[in-house]
């Protein structure tokens, strides 16, 4: 469980079951071997209502798995949602690809699309998203919330290798999962020592 005085950080993607459940899945494992995942409230969302109530893509539980990477199960101690920032699929159902092969692969798992909630502008430290879209969609909402305190920013921004935009591998490939988890490996390093 967070401390009160935690830090905090919000990844978002478009669909919050590709990118952005990747790159929480990665700090939190970071942060846990780090022995400071107790300082750290981690979360997702996304910049669409696209796949509200999805589990995470299919390809990257598999992704994760080859890493072996921990990605949002059910726990006992953890209180864990995720959801989207727009109200496009508002009540989707989990994606039917995405539940058989955590279905193949026995991974229970609870994480679920949501959409960014004005809540979140408040109370999250920072707000790291994967792309251009996602970067204007979420500055555009921000606009609207009263008392915003989120930094948004890129992901990207953080990379070592200056790799700034982190695509969206929806319609790819698993070497493009891959290519997810390697951006997300770097920058997530990076954003934790920078805020250590
Ligand atoms: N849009 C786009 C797009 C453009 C380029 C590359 C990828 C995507 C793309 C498409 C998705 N779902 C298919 C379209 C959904 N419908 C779009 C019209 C409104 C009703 C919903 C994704 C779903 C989850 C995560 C990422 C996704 N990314």
């Amino acid at each position: 469980m967070a401390a009160t005085n935690a830090k905090s950080v919000l990844f978002v993607c478009l669909g919050n079951i590709c990118r952005s459940p990747i790159a929480e899945a990665v700090f939190q494992k970071m942060v846990a071997d780090a022995k400071v995942a107790d300082q750290w409230r981690i979360d997702s969302a996304a910049t669409s209502t696209y796949e509200i109530g999805s589990p995470p893509d299919h390809r990257g539980q598999a992704c994760m798995k080859r890493h072996d990477v921990p990605m949002r199960h059910i726990a006992r101690q953890w209180v864990i949602d995720s959801g989207a920032t727009s109200d496009w699929n508002t009540g989707s159902s989990p994606d039917s690809r995405g539940l058989a092969c955590l279905k193949k692969h026995g991974i229970e798992t609870s994480h679920r699309a949501r959409q960014v909630t004005k809540d979140d502008f408040q109370t999250f430290e920072y707000i790291l998203c994967m792309d251009e879209n996602n970067l204007s969609d979420l500055e555009k909402k921000a606009k609207s919330v009263q008392s915003a305190k989120a930094k948004i920013e890129l992901l990207g921004s953080y990379d070592p290798q200056k790799q700034l935009i982190i695509k969206d591998p929806y319609y790819g490939s698993d070497k493009d999962f891959e290519t997810v988890y390697e951006q997300c490996v770097r920058c997530c390093k990076a954003f934790l020592e920078a805020n250590s």
